[in-house]
């Protein structure tokens, strides 16, 4: 209520770890292949010739395909606090496995301060949550979760890309202007470790001083009884035109599609009964 997030330690097992992990690398070898699956590559080295290593692989989205990672939102110590906040009927919208790259020297492996919401054409918020759980120790050497607690009460910013020199990954929109002088607070985790977060708390992650790739893997939930919204002419609608872009190549169809659709062909019900999502 106050914070806008809950740590919960050593929620994951490491066993539970270590097989999401290897799902991972056997991703990024190519020797499966999901279904709907985003493999994206840090924008430094986007152009650069195809390695088959999760060295090249910046992030994964959109696993839901996945029986291995999926595991991962159905996790009943995850659902229990999960329910919390969107009671029984429970929708994972989003999944992601993030596999922050040793920065290249440009600082694009950081993410810019953002709010979750920017991406969801659903509502309310207050029945969304994010699980977010580090897959090893992440601290600020190799680029944890910055929050700015309290900023959940606040309403959807508007987001667009920061003009940072070195380049911005795809997507990767940030606060235009948030008040600076709040307090930053950074979520120093142990593997296992698991945050749960309000889709208005305003977070990033730094940079990748190291040479590992630190890696958390996610799930955003909302109660199936939210209800989507129309986002033309609100801030969201940047954000719209540029995923029907890739949705509309990815899924090889010439009609328009609205954000609302891309998340409808994502969402999986893990708990309950799919009412409206
Ligand atoms: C709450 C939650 C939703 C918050 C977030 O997750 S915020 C971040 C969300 N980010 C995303 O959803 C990005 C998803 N990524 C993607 O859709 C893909 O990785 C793409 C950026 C479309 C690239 O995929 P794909 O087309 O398969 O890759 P290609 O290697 O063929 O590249 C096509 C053109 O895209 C460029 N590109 C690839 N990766 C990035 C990048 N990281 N940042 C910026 N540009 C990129 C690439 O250089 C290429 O450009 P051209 O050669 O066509 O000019
Ligand atoms: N110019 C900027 N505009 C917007 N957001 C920024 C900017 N610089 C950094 N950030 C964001 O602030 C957060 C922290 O960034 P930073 O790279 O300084 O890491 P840090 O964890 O604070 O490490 P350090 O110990 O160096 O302070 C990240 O979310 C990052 O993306
Ligand atoms: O760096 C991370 O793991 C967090 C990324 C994030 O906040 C997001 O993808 O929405
Ligand atoms: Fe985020
Ligand atoms: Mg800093």
């Amino acid at each position: 209520d106050e914070n806008g997030y809950l740590v919960i330690k050593n929620l994951i097992s490491g066993e539970d770890i270590e097989r999401f992990r290897n799902e991972f690398a056997k991703i990024c070898k190519k020797e499966i292949q999901v279904p709907g699956l985003i493999i994206m590559r840090d924008v430094a080295i986007a152009k650069s010739e195809f390695v088959p290593d999760q060295k090249a692989v910046t992030k994964i989205q959109d696993f839901q395909e996945d029986e291995e990672l999926f595991r991962y939102c159905t996790m009943p110590q995850i659902l229990k606090y999960v329910e919390c906040f969107t009671g029984p009927n429970i929708m994972a919208m989003h999944t992601m496995l993030i596999n922050k790259p040793p920065d290249s020297g440009k600082k694009s492996s950081r993410h810019p301060m953002h709010q979750d919401l920017h991406y969801f054409p659903f509502r309310p918020a207050d029945l969304i949550v994010c699980a977010w759980t580090a897959m090893e120790q992440i601290d600020r050497s190799n680029g944890c979760l910055v929050v700015l607690p309290g900023t959940h009460k606040g309403s959807l910013k508007q987001h667009d890309y920061p003009d940072w020199e070195g380049g911005v990954n795809k997507m990767y929109h940030g606060v235009r202007d948030y008040n600076k002088n709040l307090p930053r607070v950074h979520l120093v985790m142990e593997k296992g470790d698991t945050v749960f977060f309000h889709p208005l708390l305003i977070h990033g992650s730094g940079m990748n001083r190291t040479q590992g790739f630190r890696k958390a893997i996610s799930c955003h939930y909302a109660s199936a009884d939210c209800h989507y919204i129309e986002v033309k002419g609100t801030s969201q609608e940047n954000i719209e035109k540029e995923v029907a872009e890739i949705a509309q190549k990815k899924y090889g169809v010439s009609t328009p599609i609205t954000l609302k659709d891309t998340w409808m062909i994502r969402g999986r019900l893990v708990k309950g009964e799919r009412t409206n999502l």
